[in-house]
């Protein structure tokens, strides 16, 4: 083992640092994943920016997640996203949390696979629905059976979440843990990757 590749947090740490050179890292993953929270703590521990793309475009808007759902519409919320993403996977050494749909989009999806290292934060119905349950900032849940949306919504994503480079489990433990698995779990990945 030499010096980046350490086996302690820090040393880990490092080594994923040293092996991305400056790529971007993408969090996908259905709402309540942990893809803001566990990204800004993942950010935090590689030394990176963090940066949310749903912050991005409530920023641009001047508007919250949910007046661009009612006022302007799902189609030019999906638009927006797809237009800062873009912009955003030209800068190097980011964390980028996305929205739950940004990965769903093909075009999105091959532009996260060909610039950046992509993880999936997965969870399972049951621990998504308590999360998302203690907020109501998630306009596609406005429904009459948010839990059956929810459900319907992993059916139809999981198997592209799937595409991404790595998976980790988004388990109910202290997000940071959550961050160390992801660090894990991405040096494994880059180790087999060539120089
Ligand atoms: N590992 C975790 N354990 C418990 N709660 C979590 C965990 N990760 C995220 N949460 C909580 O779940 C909610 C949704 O997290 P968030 O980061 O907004 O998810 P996403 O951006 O993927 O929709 C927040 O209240 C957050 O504090
Ligand atoms: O899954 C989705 O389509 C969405 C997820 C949300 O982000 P989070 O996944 O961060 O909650 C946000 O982009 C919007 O409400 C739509
Ligand atoms: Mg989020």
């Amino acid at each position: 083992m030499n010096k980046t590749d350490g086996g302690s947090r820090q040393g880990r740490a490092r080594a994923v640092a040293a092996r991305l050179g400056g790529r971007p890292l993408v969090l996908v993953g259905m709402m309540g994943a942990g893809k803001t929270t566990v990204g800004r703590r993942l950010a935090n521990r590689l030394g990176r920016q963090f940066i949310d793309s749903d912050e991005e475009i409530e920023r641009a808007a001047q508007m919250t997640i949910p007046e661009i759902f009612e006022q302007r519409g799902e189609g030019e919320f999906r638009a927006g996203e797809m237009r800062v993403i873009a912009r955003l996977l030209k800068e190097s050494d980011i964390v980028l949390a996305t929205g739950g749909g940004a990965f769903v989009n093909p075009d999105t999806r091959a532009l996260v696979k060909s610039e950046a290292v992509s993880i999936w934060l997965k969870a399972d119905l049951d621990v998504l629905f308590e999360r998302v349950s203690r907020r109501s900032n998630r306009p596609l849940l406005k429904t009459a059976d948010p839990r059956g949306t929810l459900e319907k919504l992993i059916a139809d994503r999981y198997p592209l979440y799937e595409q991404a480079d790595i998976t980790v489990i988004s388990r109910d433990v202290p997000q940071d843990n959550v961050a160390g698995d992801v660090i894990v779990a991405l040096l494994e990945h880059l180790k087999t990757q060539k120089a």
